[in-house]
């Protein structure tokens, strides 16, 4: 593809990945040649081929069906809390943060977030570090297994997520284990979503116009649709559910530290299929503590990096602090503290 096609596309591929868990080394090299394009051109990807079963995506589906259907006051108990674990309330963020749109109205989503699991007496806790500490879980009696599912769902997806990361170094030019440990202790945010349908008004999504934060992107979503990828001519391209797969994508800080080689592509969710729609977004980004610079493959010879490096904590926080209403006291709080 020529530079000039850069952001010119009218679907998302699909690209098989099978070939990263073959053993073999010419076929993770395959994957990663055709990842690259996707990452350069679109920022957007289906993966399938993953080692993810069908009934282990539909069981976090289903839990996550049961925790929505829950009393308000049940979910409450969960409400999200300063380490941005829990459950976040229908319209509780509006992402003014959005470099793509002038967003003001809040999405019209409720949500619940696991984060990795920290012990409360861990030394990161301990040391008041920000977002480490216990997750929220409901009641086993009122939703059994319901952790269980989630975890062994996060831990299946951060199997596929590190699979990504030996792809996308060797894509990038690297050997395949050059950024692992940058994911020693990754921060992963695991987000069960329910869009109710919505009224058709202007500036209102489920999810307004936004790029991810983070470095990649896995997506389970049901089979009702909505959600929609910004291209280079500011077409909004649909990527609807096909089996099987998850709809990948680049966030922020991979475009940011492949100086912009890859690119953190806008989308958006808007649900007007008169049906409730739930979908299952798993985040895999770096430890916070790591500082993360231009990858030296990325920048040409001679070239100054277009961005200066970047605590991922202090990038990471910045966003949540100003997307999220019910941390906007939090922050100003600590801002003055
Ligand atoms: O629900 C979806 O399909 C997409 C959600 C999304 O873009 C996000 O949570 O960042
Ligand atoms: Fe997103």
């Amino acid at each position: 593809m020529s530079a000039d096609a850069r952001g010119d596309f009218s679907q998302i591929p699909i690209l098989d990945v099978s070939g990263l868990y073959a053993g073999d080394d010419a076929a993770v090299l395959k994957v990663a040649e055709t990842l690259r394009g996707y990452l350069e051109n679109i920022g957007f990807l289906y993966v399938a081929g993953h080692g993810v079963s069908r009934a282990d995506v539909e069981a976090v589906r289903s839990m996550s069906k049961a925790f929505f259907a829950l009393p308000d006051e049940e979910k409450l108990k969960l409400k999200i809390d300063k380490n941005f674990r829990g459950f976040l309330p229908f319209a509780g963020s509006t992402i003014v943060t959005s470099s793509v749109a002038k967003v003001s109205k809040p999405n019209q989503s409720e949500s619940i977030f696991f984060m990795h699991e920290v012990a409360a007496d861990d030394p990161d806790v301990l040391a008041g570090k920000p977002l480490q500490g216990p997750n929220q879980w409901p009641d086993e009696t009122a939703l059994p297994g319901f952790r269980a599912t989630i975890e062994r769902y996060v831990e299946e997806m951060s199997a596929l997520a590190r699979k990504m990361v030996h792809a996308i170094s060797i894509s990038i030019g690297m050997p395949a284990d050059s950024m692992d440990r940058y994911f020693d202790k990754p921060t992963t945010f695991l987000r069960l979503l329910h869009y109710p349908t919505q009224p058709a008004e202007e500036g209102l999504f489920g999810s307004a116009p936004h790029t991810d934060y983070g470095y990649i992107t896995l997506l389970a979503q049901d089979d009702v649709g909505g959600l929609e990828v910004k291209n280079k001519a500011g077409e909004w391209i649909a990527a609807p559910p096909i089996p099987d797969t998850f709809v990948m994508n680049v966030g922020d800080i991979l475009a940011r530290w492949s100086n912009d080689r890859f690119v953190s592509t806008p989308h958006r969710v808007i649900n007007r299929s008169g049906r409730e729609r739930y979908s299952q977004p798993f985040f895999f980004d770096p430890s916070m503590d790591e500082m993360i610079e231009a990858l030296p493959t990325c920048v040409p010879a001679g070239a100054e990096p277009k961005y200066a490096p970047v605590l991922y904590r202090d990038y990471l926080m910045e966003r949540i602090d100003k997307n999220y209403h019910y941390r906007k006291g939090a922050a100003a709080a600590a801002a003055t503290s």
